[in-house]
């Protein structure tokens, strides 16, 4: 395909996902069933396009004046990737497969893309009705951690010391040009080109080796904020695919015992051969047999560490899924909450006098974050938050400190503040 017809191809995914409110993913993966001469090339291509739109879709409707799949592409291109308008004039040429030419309208709306009078929410791109939940999480800065938001991710990788190290691991993936990440101590990072295509990684010999896993820094520091120690029994509660379960055995160098489960059998399903891969022999998968199955019963008072990597909005995550942030609503995050709130009571039960839970979201919404901490804390007088502060240090990440919380219950990351998703993490003690 010519790249004028992927910018056509982009156009008509953006009216599939709009005309019948359809996950982005459903929509480009239908277009490939229906287009099969498109090669995969091509329909990286057109994904990337189509996400680099939606990262930026009410700053795009609001410079080009109107919110069409084509208005979306031009303004969301225009303004994800600074493309000249030469640029645009050439490819939107009119020709077979390529867009129709630019109007005089569309022209002057790209020549001078102004958001000086867009109200935050358009600036920053996200949902009017979040506007007060993100002032309250940042401020004055809320335009600025939006946009931040509203960027590209790259692509973050773990390096697994039960199989390697960072220097051999960076070595031998060289030609992705990857790089230290900055606070993750074993974090390697690939920066996404212009044509937004993400790197084949899981083909690569040192993934299949289990050298590396891909995770964002933020995960990567989440686990380590928890500090898990080598003699330690930890119950890894919300593990899905096993992202952390896998970053704390690395951490706990074999030893110790992990008990990896979630309440959805299937989203665990993965967590098997990630195990096997990386060469972990200190987790136990205890799936659930039942809807009121408790696999972990026995260990009741017994854990001392309870990680809870808790179901959430996911709104850290916005540079990775932006059509998330577009179908996010008010009574999705009231499940979430309550979702959190009983897996939290889950936690209480299982960690033993002195041991900790770990808290952990990828959102910054404070009422996934500091208010159910609030609210745990109000219920269950035998915890006490172990100071933001204090848990950096603990784990040997100090320069974290500064990015304590709003209400100052745990540490909130995010793309501006430490070039990670956004993830809240906090650390609670049974002291009775
Ligand atoms: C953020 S995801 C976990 C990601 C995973 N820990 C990782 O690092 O790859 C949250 C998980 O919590 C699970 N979950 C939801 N409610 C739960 C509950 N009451 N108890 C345990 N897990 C729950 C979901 O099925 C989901 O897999």
């Amino acid at each position: 395909m010519t790249p004028a017809a992927r910018l056509s191809a982009a156009i008509e995914v953006l009216a599939d996902i709009e005309a019948r409110r359809r996950p982005a993913s459903d929509a480009l993966k239908d277009w490939g069933l229906g287009h099969r001469f498109a090669g995969s090339g091509d329909r990286s291509a057109i994904a990337g396009l189509v996400y680099d739109v939606l990262r930026r879709r009410a700053s795009a409707a609001h410079v080009m004046g109107e919110a069409s799949p084509r208005a979306l592409l031009l303004g969301g291109i225009r303004l994800a990737r600074n493309w000249s308008v030469a640029r645009f004039d050439d490819l939107c040429s009119g020709a077979r497969f390529a867009p129709e030419p630019l109007t005089d309208a569309e022209r002057a709306a790209l020549e001078h893309p102004s958001l000086a009078d867009a109200p935050p929410h358009v600036a920053g791109d996200y949902p009017e009705w979040l506007d007060a939940q993100l002032a309250e999480a940042f401020g004055e800065g809320r335009v600025e951690e939006a946009q931040a938001l509203a960027q590209r991710a790259p692509v973050d990788l773990r390096v697994n010391t039960l199989k390697t190290t960072r220097e051999k691991a960076a070595a031998e993936l060289a030609h992705f040009g990857v790089t230290p990440t900055a606070r993750a101590p074993l974090g390697l990072r690939i920066v996404i080109g212009e044509d937004a295509r993400a790197p084949a990684v899981q083909a690569e010999p040192a993934f299949q080796k289990g050298w590396i896993e891909v995770q964002d820094e933020g995960s990567q520091l989440a686990a380590q904020l928890a500090a898990a120690d080598p003699d330690m029994q930890v119950v890894d509660l919300c593990a899905g695919a096993g992202g952390k379960t896998l970053a704390l055995a690395a951490a706990m160098d074999n030893r110790g015992q992990i008990f990896a489960t979630d309440t959805d059998k299937r989203r665990l399903a993965p967590i098997f051969d990630r195990l096997t891969r990386a060469g972990v022999r200190n987790a136990q998968v205890l799936a659930p047999r039942g809807k009121d199955d408790e696999p972990l019963a026995k260990l009741a008072g017994r854990a001392d560490l309870v990680v809870v990597d808790a179901p959430c909005t996911g709104s850290g995550t916005w540079r990775r899924n932006p059509d998330a942030k577009w179908r996010m609503r008010p009574n999705s995050l009231d499940d979430r909450l309550a979702d959190q709130a009983a897996v939290l009571a889950r936690a209480a039960r299982l960690v033993k006098q002195g041991g900790r839970i770990a808290y952990i979201t990828c959102s910054f919404l404070p009422a996934e974050n500091d208010g159910q901490i609030e609210r745990f804390l109000a219920g269950n007088p035998g915890f006490r938050l172990i100071p933001p502060a204090r848990v950096a240090e603990d784990a040997g990440l100090a320069d974290l400190a500064a990015f304590t919380s709003i209400r100052g219950q745990g540490l909130q990351l995010s793309p501006r503040r430490t070039g990670t998703d956004g993830f809240f993490v906090a650390l609670l003690r049974r002291v009775e």
